[in-house]
């Protein structure tokens, strides 16, 4: 059973995680025993309706967070397929504690659930794919110097 352990962000820029992105989540995620979590608030950057949360910024803290279930898994991967079951609506600058967890695997995909609560009510919850990749995935798309920085934090958690 591994302990609470922060894990570093995907990148400075993520969207999710990353802390230089001023209009992103900013999760802070942890690696608890078989599973990921973090809490946050969607604030005025990501509103949908007035005073809600936007169900494009759900979905992608729902993403974000399972793309830490990577740790767990062992393996760089890449969402294929994202389900959101949005339970009720989520209003902005209240906490909310979001959970995720590797499911079940095959030798290409991982299967991954993230769970997102206020207090004991679960607002949201999600089913993902993701695809197992290897790195020259992300050298395809990025600069050297960004995927070593992917790479390194990646492995900086070990
Ligand atoms: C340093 C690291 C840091 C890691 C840092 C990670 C950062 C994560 C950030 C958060 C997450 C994101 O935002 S990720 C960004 C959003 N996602 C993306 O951009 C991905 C775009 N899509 C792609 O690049 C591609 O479609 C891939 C790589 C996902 C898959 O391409 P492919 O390899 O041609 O796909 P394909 O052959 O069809 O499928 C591969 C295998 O998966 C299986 N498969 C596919 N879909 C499913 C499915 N729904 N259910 C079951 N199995 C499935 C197939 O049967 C196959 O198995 P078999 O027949 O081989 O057995």
């Amino acid at each position: 059973m591994r302990g609470d352990k922060p894990l570093p962000a995907h990148a400075p820029w993520c969207m999710g995680c990353g802390e230089d992105n001023p209009n992103g989540l900013h999760l802070e995620v942890h690696l608890h025993g078989d599973h990921v979590y973090a809490d946050l608030q969607f604030d005025e950057r990501h509103s949908g309706a007035p005073g809600l949360a936007h169900g494009g910024a759900i979905s992608a803290a729902c993403d974000d967070i399972m793309g830490f279930t990577l740790w767990i898994a062992e393996t760089p991967a890449v969402t294929r397929t994202l389900t959101v079951e949005y339970r009720r609506p989520v209003p902005l600058h209240t906490p909310v504690h979001i959970t995720a967890s590797l499911v079940d695997e095959t030798d290409r995909a991982l299967f991954i659930e993230a769970n997102g609560t206020v207090g004991d009510t679960t607002y949201f919850a999600a089913e993902a794919v993701f695809v197992k990749v290897d790195l020259s995935h992300f050298l395809r798309h990025g600069d050297w110097g960004a995927t070593a920085d992917l790479i390194t934090r990646f492995f900086q958690a070990d």
